[in-house]
């Protein structure tokens, strides 16, 4: 099968006006969308038997009585309705994917750590393929998050899943998958990322391998785009760059597994169809693709560092305001303009933990060590800044215009401090000497004054 063409089975709507090879544009519209004509009830909700003999289900996202510029729902027009499947749910064990809080007493957190690529395996799906690297809050509480590392090689067949825990945000690093979803297809490929909204349905296919990215599930509300302030109603990330899919369905009879993640733990059961057969569905509560391409930076035009927040894709808040559950942050191609400034990311400890990984090319403050699809954790209030070779270029290079070329590296910061897996600590390739790029860094001062 190549890329462009759907399974067999799956049914789209034909491209209509305003959208593009089956994506609507906007991040939170009210979309409508229909793979057979007269599909979707119009003016209501729920007539007395839908057209087709199809179900209607509805989907929240949110709480019926949620604040109305925030309330999420969809309505699908289904083939069959969810609740149908033909076994009860049993426990299955996914042991490389785990929930918050994974606090392992012989795994220490507090520290600086770096990690090479974690290896590609073999025969791995989306769900044997997750490796959690760090966990935050608790998923009962539904406070935190976990960050993962997808290794996957395989497509799933016959089988399904959704999480009732989290939404997942979805960076690839290398391959290109595509998410069958209940609400229509997205194909994704490094640098574009996808949101997959908690209680979807969907598939994952391998359309290049082998593919390896990077996923923050998100236990808490969701994400959403930052308020501009001062910037104004554009640059940044712009709504109309977020894409979702149209309705696409399947009408296909076989023996297929829904496998769940809830609370923490994964269950599966038998079911007799694809369940990815809603013909047209409308509302607000959907999944999005979104290019890091079209990302608008905006930063400093005359002299210092801004907050990394200037950077902010998506934040999901977290109650308290300005203080992120998680914050995406991306450092992309950029100028670099500055006067008399120490360019890249100054020294600091943050209140806030940072996990970072590469998706291409070389990150200012680590040029070397830091590579594509390498991460790194940078812990609450822990110290970390520029390596002593950074550092050294950045305080006597001669400035002028600079473009950061070739350089695309993204963060999920989050309030809460992370800890490390097993799986982080013994099994994904650690830099054991990750604090030697800063042991080198020398004493200036000798108590006279000038620039040294
Ligand atoms: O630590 C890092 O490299 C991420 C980061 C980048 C930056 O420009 C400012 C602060 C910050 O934490
Ligand atoms: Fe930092």
């Amino acid at each position: 099968m190549t890329h462009h063409e759907l399974p067999a089975s799956m049914i789209r709507a034909k491209d209509t006006v305003g959208t593009t090879a089956g994506y609507m544009p906007g991040f939170g519209n009210d979309f409508e969308t229909e793979a057979l004509p007269g599909a979707l009830p119009q003016g209501m909700n729920s007539p007395q038997r839908c057209n087709y003999g199809l179900y209607g289900e509805q989907l929240t996202g949110t709480a019926f009585t949620a604040p109305s510029h925030q309330n999420e729902r969809t309505w699908c027009y289904r083939i069959r309705p969810s609740v149908k499947h033909s076994s009860r749910y049993s426990k299955i064990d996914l042991p490389y994917w785990k929930s918050a809080p994974c606090v392992d007493p012989d795994v220490i957190s507090l520290g600086q750590y770096r990690w090479d690529p974690v290896p590609h395996g073999e025969g791995l799906t989306w769900l044997t393929g997750m490796r959690t690297m760090t966990s935050a809050g608790d998923v009962n509480t539904q406070v935190g998050m976990a960050t993962h590392i997808y290794l996957v090689n395989e497509s799933m067949v016959d089988s399904y899943f959704f999480s009732a825990d989290s939404e997942l945000l979805v960076v690839p690093q290398e391959g290109k998958l595509r998410f069958c979803t209940e609400l229509g297809v997205i194909d994704i490929e490094p640098q574009e990322i996808a949101i997959l909204p908690r209680g979807l349905v969907y598939r994952v296919e391998v359309l290049e391998g082998p593919c390896r990215g990077f996923v923050c599930e998100n236990y808490g509300q969701k994400f959403d785009l930052p308020g501009r302030g001062p910037i104004g109603a554009n640059c940044m990330a712009n709504r109309r760059d977020f894409k979702t899919p149209v309705a696409a369905y399947e009408d296909r009879e076989v023996p297929s597994t829904m496998t769940i993640k809830w609370a923490g733990q994964f269950h599966s059961c038998k079911i007799d169809q694809s369940p990815l057969d809603v013909v047209a569905w409308h509302g607000n509560y959907c999944p999005v693709k979104y290019d890091l391409k079209t990302y608008c930076p905006v930063g400093s035009i005359l002299f210092d560092h801004p907050d990394p927040s200037i950077f902010t894709v998506l934040t999901a808040p977290s109650g308290v305001e300005g203080t992120a559950n998680i914050d995406f942050v991306l450092f992309r191609e950029r100028w670099m303009v500055m006067e008399d400034t120490f360019r890249p990311p100054w020294y600091h400890k943050n209140i806030m933990s940072e996990l970072m990984g590469n998706i291409y090319g070389q990150y200012d403050a680590k040029p070397q060590g830091f590579i594509p699809g390498g991460v790194s954790l940078h812990n609450m209030m822990l110290p970390h800044g520029p390596d002593r070779d950074a550092f050294d270029k950045a305080s006597y290079s001669e400035l002028g215009p600079e473009k950061l070329d070739n350089t695309m590296s993204f963060m999920f910061e989050t309030r809460f401090p992370q800890h490390l897996t097993a799986f982080a600590a013994t099994e994904a390739p650690l830099q054991d000497e990750y604090i030697d790029c800063w042991s080198t860094i020398e004493k200036k001062f000798d108590g006279t004054p000038g620039k040294k």
